[in-house]
């Protein structure tokens, strides 16, 4: 047994294997008020584990309370597509977008795109067996989900690991076919299936090949035929099956059985017409795995995924990956509203801050204006960036007026960003955000809107601008530079107190506050090379005609731009 150090402060730090911090006995662990504070870090090839221990009361080999999170694990054991519309790669995608850590352990290597499978590289068994000792002897795994399993040596080795070290649920996806009608495992992984993966199984989903395949080629034609096999399946001792319909001739729906051993369900949705479903088996069934990672029921998780995988092929219907007759889906849901952004080049440029129109729904209210009407006439103006500041009006207009001017604005190719409303922006896919120092916190909103979205944040100090930079801003709103009715109680920091932000910014910066035509030339004559422009409420917006004003504003900036270079 290893030596416990003399025990002198309530913290200290040994290094030793987690095998033999387990073999100090409990009660000695208990008695001296162990337990482990973080475990698994490996310091060596021969497998030490350093161990951080602290005075806790409790014996039990446990992470602190305070900073860890169980994270819902699924295992996948299947194979690498290289196209990554399938296998392995789906299956970490999948679960990524269903919120699980997923480890892998990879049966075969095949070389695959969207034509078809080009080769296929069996793992050797002893080394499926190593990655599957690795994971599952060190991780806690919740869910186990298999996918191409391409001999009978493999399926038996994971039969001994998941007796070796159970865990809460198996889901089986029986890779057998390719979405192309290449073979991807023999008729002897069949007699595996039954005879050692079955019986162990919480769920099972074939599609009608494979069902028909494990049946001994009985005919699934029918969802009266598929209705039967999933009652055949569940005789051969899985507990849940679903029997996949996406190949039933003639079905204007998607139809899938769904068999829990009382119940039959028929799970219908309309079908999506689409070339992108490569993959889709492996996705539902890692969806499912995740599902119940995080403690769904069976039929709640097969529910969910279902949805996920419509979802996700409806939203990827017009990606094109691939010259081939299946493409992949996207599963994280970006491809799409990256192709539309593909227009600009540029995420952000902060020569966009020249005229930024920020809207005010009292003001068009006041001159009969609609939200998207001032947008345009702004944008036909010469506005280079809008931002929709609606304080007073009901979320769902917010989000309709947002989608419109959305429209005019990606027309233009001048970016639309949000007041404040990091939900609206994320609901109608705007540019981005301008948030200010009482609302959500700059690094919260980028950790929600991602890397591609510009973010704004108003600044008054050195210290904000700083502060704006490392929590991931694009620019920075510095005002009021003049005293304006617009917002109330607005601290005005003058061109003085301009200049000094602009100096310590290392962000682009636009003022904002009581600009006008007649007193927008000395803005820009401040003379720092980051203040790229105004930002202006009234001087548009509270007017009859928004075109015509805009466009004198506009006039004021090129040729006070022009004075100063
Ligand atoms: C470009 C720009 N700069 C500053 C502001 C002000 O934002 P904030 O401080 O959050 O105040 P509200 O606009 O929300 O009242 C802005 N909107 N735009
Ligand atoms: C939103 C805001 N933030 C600082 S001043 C201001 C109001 C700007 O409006 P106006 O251009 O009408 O003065
Ligand atoms: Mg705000």
């Amino acid at each position: 047994m290893v030596s416990i150090p003399e025990l002198h402060s309530n913290f200290f730090i040994i290094s030793l294997s987690l095998n033999h911090y387990q073999s100090v006995p409990q009660g000695f662990r208990q008695s001296k008020g162990l337990s482990l504070l973080l475990v698994n870090s490996r310091i060596n090839r021969n497998k030490h584990t350093r161990i951080f221990m602290e005075m806790q009361g409790n014996g039990s080999p446990t992470t602190s309370n305070q900073s860890t999170i169980n994270i819902p694990h699924v295992l996948t054991v299947a194979g690498s597509d290289s196209g990554a519309g399938a296998g392995i790669q789906a299956d970490l995608k999948a679960c990524a977008a269903r919120g699980v850590y997923c480890s892998t352990v990879i049966t075969a290597v095949t070389a695959q795109n969207t034509v078809g499978v080009q080769g296929v590289n069996v793992v050797p068994e002893d080394f499926v067996a190593e990655q599957m000792k690795s994971v599952l002897s060190d991780m806690h795994v919740d869910v186990v989900k298999t996918g191409m399993l391409p001999s009978i040596g493999i399926v038996k080795i994971l039969h001994q690991h998941l007796r070796e070290y159970p865990v809460r649920a198996l889901v089986v996806d029986p890779v057998m076919v390719s979405t192309s009608g290449d073979v991807l495992a023999g008729p002897s992984v069949l007699a595996g299936f039954r005879e050692d993966l079955l019986p162990m199984a919480d769920i099972i989903t074939p599609n009608l090949k494979e069902a028909s395949a494990l049946l001994d080629g009985v005919k699934i034609k029918t969802v009266s035929d598929m209705r039967s096999a999933a009652k055949l399946l569940h005789d051969m001792g899985v507990r849940n099956v679903l029997v996949k319909g996406g190949d039933l001739p003639d079905s204007l729906d998607a139809v899938d059985i769904f068999f829990d051993g009382e119940h039959l369900y028929e799970l219908r949705s309309s079908r999506i017409k689409t070339r992108n479903t490569h993959g889709t088996g492996c996705t539902l069934a890692s969806c499912i795995a995740a599902e119940l990672a995080k403690g769904a029921s069976m039929l709640e998780a097969v529910k969910v995924a279902k949805c996920f995988v419509e979802t996700a092929l409806d939203y990827s219907k017009e990606i094109f990956i691939g010259n081939g007759p299946q493409g992949p889906f996207d599963h994280l849901m970006k491809l799409k509203s990256n192709a539309h952004n593909s227009g600009r080049q540029v995420r952000f440029n902060p020569s966009d801050l020249f005229l930024y129109a920020v809207t005010d729904s009292g003001m068009n209210r006041r001159w009969g204006h609609s939200i998207s009407d001032a947008v345009k006439a702004a944008v036909q103006g010469g506005a280079t960036i809008v931002q929709l500041r609606e304080k007073d009006i009901d979320t769902r207009d917010f989000v309709e007026a947002a989608k419109s001017c959305l429209q005019i604005c990606r027309a233009h190719g001048v970016p639309l960003l949000i007041n404040d409303r990091i939900d609206v922006a994320l609901a109608c896919d705007a540019d981005g955000v301008h948030i200010g120092q009482s609302d959500m916190p700059a690094h919260t909103a980028r950790a929600l809107l991602g890397p591609e979205k510009i973010i704004g944040v108003s600044c008054k100090t050195p210290e904000q601008a700083e502060q704006a930079w490392i929590a991931g801003a694009d620019y920075i709103g510095c005002g009021g530079v003049y005293p304006t009715n617009t917002k109330a109680n607005n601290l005005t920091v003058g061109l003085d107190g301009l200049k000094t932000v602009c100096l310590a910014s290392k962000l682009p910066v636009v003022a904002i506050g009581g600009i006008k035509v007649s007193n927008a030339r000395p803005v820009m004559e401040i003379g720092v090379p980051n203040l790229k422009g105004v930002a202006v409420v009234s001087a548009i917006f509270d007017s009859e005609c928004v075109l015509t004003e805009t466009r004198k504003l506009h006039a004021v900036l090129t040729e006070a731009t022009a004075a100063v270079k």
